[in-house]
Parts: structure tokens; C-alpha cells; sequence
């Protein structure tokens, strides 16, 4: 898999290179290119933004720096990947959905977003996925673009070292993960759960298939359906 970023902030994706994905990145796995925007201005300020049509808070991307960037980074065979607060939502499904993809292009917005024409110009040629990661507002894209690269890339063949990791993922049965325990099996007057220590196979995955149903009701109703939230 390829990825690209187009971002002002290139320095803010040094920690791809470090642990798994920079491994995955020095094996191979995965190739890297990050692209500053900044290289397709062309005034002396290397202005990015201009002031917001019909008024309101900050400043926009401009249309006509974004375009000649993706252009230039984005082929028709790509999938364009905007993260913004008004995307539908990324979950585990993308995650895994995008891990099969071969080429994938992030563009990184900052300020109060992306002038639209640019989506709407790349969807005449390539497919385009507006995303959010949750319901908050961040500062820009980077900071999401590195939670969806570490998302997608750990499911990459190759890349956790051991791939039955991500079989008991949260999500990947629908609910979140049984919590988990090592060494020492007593610390501070709290003692692991005895059946962990049982070797009964078929006991410990009912245990923990109990405790994940347990830990989704109580934390995460939503992502039972309708039965369980009341709705
Ligand atoms: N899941 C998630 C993703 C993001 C995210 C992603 C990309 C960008 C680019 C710029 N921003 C800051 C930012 C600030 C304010 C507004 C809201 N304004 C209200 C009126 C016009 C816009 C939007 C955007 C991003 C934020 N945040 N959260």
C-alpha cells in the first residue's frame, strides 16, 4: 500500500516512523511521501487561506493551492481521504475496508476547513471519503490522519506480529474487549481472575466473551442496536 499526505504540517507525521508502521514503512509494506502544501503557493508569503464567502469565524483553504497539489498526488485510481468534523464516521469497518486499498491520499486541512470545490473537483476523477474520527473538533487533520494511518496499517499482512491481535480487536465482533492481565498475578492486594489462570480454554473465552457483552452494555450501548439502548 501507498499513502500520501498533503499537509502545512509535514513534521507532524515523524511518529510514522517509529515502532510498527515505521517498521512496516522500512519493510516495505507500506510506502510513505509526505508532500508540503506550501510547494504549490505561488505568492511570497506562501499564503494558503483567504477569508471565509457569506463572512463567519477564521480563514479557508484556498481552492487554487489545494488543487494543483492533489493534482500532482492524487491519481484517478487513489482514494482521496479528507478528514473534517462534518465526515462520516471512521470506524474499524473503514479501517478494514481501506486496508485493501492501494493507494490512499490524505489531504490535511487547517484553519476552519477545505474550500468544498475541492472535494467536489476531485470526485469528478477519483473516488473522495470525507471522515470524521469523532464527535469533537481538533485543530486541523493531521492529528486524525495519524489515528486512521495506525487503524489501517495494523491490519496490513506483516505488520502486528502476531496477526491473531487483531482478530479479538474491540469492534471487530461488535463489542469492546475483555480487559487483560499479566505478571504479577497479585499486585497491590488486587489478584488476577482465577479462571486466566485455569488453563481451561473454553472457560476463559466464555469469561471474557461475558465480560466484553458486560463492558459494551455498560459503556457502549449503541453498539448493541436497538435491543439494548432502549431506542
Ligand atoms: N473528527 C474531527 C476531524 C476534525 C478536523 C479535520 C480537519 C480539519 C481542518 C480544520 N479543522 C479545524 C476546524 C475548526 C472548526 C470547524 C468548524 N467551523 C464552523 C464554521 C466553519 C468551520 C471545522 C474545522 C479540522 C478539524 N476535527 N474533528
Amino acid at each position: 500500500m501507498r499513502l500520501d499526505v498533503v499537509t502545512i504540517f509535514p513534521e507532524c507525521f515523524s511518529p510514522l516512523r517509529e515502532g510498527l508502521i515505521g517498521k512496516a514503512i522500512d519493510r516495505g509494506i507500506v510506502g510513505l511521501g509526505l508532500h508540503d502544501l506550501r510547494q504549490w503557493t505561488t505568492d511570497n508569503h506562501r499564503s494558503v487561506d483567504d477569508a471565509p464567502y457569506g463572512g463567519g469565524p477564521g480563514m479557508v483553504m484556498r481552492a487554487d493551492i489545494w488543487g494543483p497539489a492533489l493534482d500532482a498526488v492524487c491519481p484517478d485510481d487513489a482514494l482521496l481521504v479528507v478528514p473534517t468534523p462534518a465526515g462520516r464516521r471512521f470506524t474499524q469497518a473503514t479501517a478494514e475496508q481501506w486496508a485493501q486499498e492501494r493507494h490512499l491520499v490524505f489531504a490535511c486541512g487547517r484553519y476552519e476547513g477545505i474550500d468544498q470545490r475541492v472535494v467536489e473537483d476531485a470526485a469528478r476523477r477519483c473516488r473522495v471519503a470525507e471522515v470524521s474520527i469523532g464527535d469533537y473538533v481538533l485543530v486541523g487533520g493531521e492529528v486524525a490522519v495519524l489515528a486512521m494511518v495506525e487503524a489501517v496499517v495494523r491490519l496490513m499482512p506483516g505488520v502486528l506480529g502476531n496477526p491473531q491481535s487483531h482478530q479479538e480487536d474491540s469492534f471487530s465482533e461488535g463489542l469492546l474487549e475483555a480487559p487483560c492481565y499479566t505478571r504479577p498475578e497479585s499486585w497491590r492486594g488486587l489478584d488476577v481472575p482465577k479462571v486466566l489462570l485455569s488453563g481451561d480454554h473454553a472457560k476463559v473465552a466464555a469469561w471474557r466473551h461475558e465480560q466484553a457483552l458486560s463492558r459494551t452494555m455498560e459503556r457502549r450501548p449503541d453498539l448493541l442496536g436497538d435491543a439494548r439502548t432502549g431506542d
